[in-house]
Formats: C-alpha cells, sequence, structure tokens
C-alpha cells in the first residue's frame, strides 16, 4: 500500500498492529507514524524505521489512513485536538477503541468522515489476528481495502456494528482467556512432574495443535474430544472434573462479563 498511515496513540494494540503491517510486508515502517505523549518508549520503533511523534495533528495532515488506537477514556481529548486536522475527502478513520461507535467518532470529527470499527487482538503482531470489523457509513470499496489490510495479519470477520463488544470480548480480551488456560495447565504439569519450562512448552504446544485440528479439519471442537475420551479412560475423567468445578461455566460467565465491561468504558463526557 502506498498510502500514509498514522497510529494515534501507540501502546500495546498500536504497536501490534505496526508491527504486523511491517511483517507481513503490507506497509513500510517509513509509511506508519506513530504517535504518543512520550515519545521515548518509541526509541526501538524509530531505530526501525517508523516515523515517532508526539504531535497528533502533524500525523493526521501526514497521512491518509488515520488509526485510533487510544483508551476510550483518552479518546474524547484525542479526537478535539485532530478534528481540525481531518479532511473527510482525503482521510479514513480506522478505530479500534472498545465501545466506541462510529457515530461517536464521527460527532466529534463530522458527519462526512468515513469511519471503520476494528476490533482486533495482540496477535495482530504475528499475523494471527481474530480481527472484526463493523462500519455504518464506510464505501464498499473501503471496506474491501480496510479487509484486506487486515487480512494481511489474521482473519477478518465483518460484523453488524451491535455486535462489536460481543467481538471485544471473545476476540481481543479472548487472547488473555486462553493464555491464563495455558498458564494453568502448565502449572498442572508442573504439580505432575515436569520442569516448569517443559511444562509450559508442552502446554502451548498441545493448545496450538488443539487450535489447528479445529481451523484444518473444520470440526467442532467436541468431535475432536470424542477422539481423545477414551471409554473409562483418563481423559474424561480429568474433563468431567473440569466441568464440575465449573470450567465451561466461568469461561462463559467470564466472556459475558468482559463483553458488558466493553460496552461501558466510554462515556462521551470523558
Ligand atoms: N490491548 C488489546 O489487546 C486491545 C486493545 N483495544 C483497544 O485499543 C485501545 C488501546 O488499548 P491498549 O493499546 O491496550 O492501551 P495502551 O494504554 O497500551 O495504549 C494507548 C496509548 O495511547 C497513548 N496516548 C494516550 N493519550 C494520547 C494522546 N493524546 N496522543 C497520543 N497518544 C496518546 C498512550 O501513551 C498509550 O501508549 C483501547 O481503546 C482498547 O480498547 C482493542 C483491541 C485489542
Ligand atoms: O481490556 C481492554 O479493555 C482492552 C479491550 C480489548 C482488549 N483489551
Amino acid at each position: 500500500m502506498n498510502k500514509k498511515i498514522a497510529i494515534i496513540g501507540s501502546g500495546n494494540i498500536g504497536l501490534s498492529l505496526a508491527k504486523g503491517l511491517v511483517k507481513a510486508d503490507f506497509a513500510q515502517a517509513g509509511d506508519i507514524i506513530l504517535t504518543r505523549r512520550n515519545i521515548n518508549h518509541l526509541k526501538s520503533f524509530a531505530e526501525a524505521g517508523f516515523v515517532v511523534s508526539n504531535n497528533n495533528n502533524q500525523a493526521v495532515s501526514n497521512a491518509d489512513v488515520i488509526i485510533l488506537a487510544v483508551l476510550p477514556q483518552q479518546l474524547n481529548a484525542v479526537l478535539d485536538e485532530i478534528s481540525s486536522s481531518i479532511d473527510s475527502k482525503k482521510h479514513l478513520v480506522i478505530s479500534v477503541i472498545s465501545g466506541v461507535s462510529c457515530v461517536a467518532v464521527r460527532e466529534k470529527l463530522g458527519d462526512d468522515v468515513e469511519v471503520i470499527r476494528v476490533m482486533p487482538n495482540t496477535a495482530i503482531a504475528i499475523g494471527q489476528s481474530m480481527t472484526c470489523l463493523a462500519s455504518d457509513n464506510a464505501s464498499d470499496e473501503n471496506i474491501i481495502s480496510v479487509t484486506k489490510m487486515f487480512e494481511t495479519v489474521g482473519s477478518v470477520v465483518k460484523i453488524n456494528e451491535d455486535l462489536m463488544t460481543s467481538a471485544t470480548a471473545l476476540c481481543a480480551c479472548g487472547i488473555a482467556f486462553f493464555l491464563r488456560a495455558i498458564r494453568a495447565a502448565s502449572q498442572g504439569g508442573v504439580e505432575i512432574g515436569f520442569h516448569a519450562d517443559e511444562a509450559l512448552k508442552m502446554a502451548v504446544q498441545t493448545a496450538k495443535g488443539a487450535a489447528d485440528l479445529l481451523l484444518l479439519h473444520g470440526t467442532h471442537p467436541e468431535s475432536e474430544i470424542d477422539k481423545v475420551t477414551s471409554p473409562k479412560g483418563c481423559t474424561i475423567a480429568g474433563l468431567n472434573e473440569m466441568e464440575h468445578n465449573g470450567f465451561s461455566s466461568s469461561l462463559i460467565k467470564g466472556i459475558k462479563l468482559s463483553a458488558l465491561k466493553a460496552g461501558n468504558l466510554y462515556t462521551k463526557e470523558s
């Protein structure tokens, strides 16, 4: 892509995205402007060729695609700051911010600005994001081009905007949920005899294998589980013990709470 990209708010997700886009050869580091209030934190990125700045307006003026990646509670100040530099004919605005509608972004930036909400996860840094995308006013052309952009760094699903907070919980927060499950498995591994480093390696590869089975076979988890659970065997014994202790229920409840929270992270007044 020969368009310039400004990432406004280069923290965890902004930097993961920047790394992923360069790794995927979608953009050159020099075509990505990273902003942050304290650019000392972006030293390694500047050394890697990214343009770094603490001037959001200058970044917006020098870019075509504006990616908003600050925290919800930091957004209003940023929108007020950049609104005069936004040109609806030139700029496409992409927001990765949880719980903020396209309408809310346009209320500050202007009615005719095209806004696309995108919900990636941190695996975007290695091209493995599950990214959900929604918009209420973007042209088909821009939806297609943003879909292609995020497909270079993972899978993309277009959803209705009202499901965006659910996507946040399942996919963006989901990274943490699965990581915690892997950590717990490795802790179990230590208790039954492995050193921590080997237990972690074993748990990680086993989790990867489980996910890949579903991706490559296109099967339902339960059908793969059926292949592991020998009658009167040790898998079903362990699995049922986990269920008696609320394994599925606790994941479901956590995802529901995260989705609820994701919908309440932003207030227009903040
Ligand atoms: N971390 C994640 O896995 C994901 C986060 N998100 C969303 O992305 C947004 C950012 O999340 P994180 O990266 O986790 O937060 P973060 O706190 O790591 O990053 C936010 C960055 O914005 C910078 N910032 C704050 N005010 C600024 C300003 N006025 N000008 C320029 N930079 C400014 C901060 O210095 C910080 O580096 C949030 O809205 C979150 O909901 C979405 C998907 C996944
Ligand atoms: O925890 C959060 O609020 C952000 C949104 C999705 C992932 N991290």
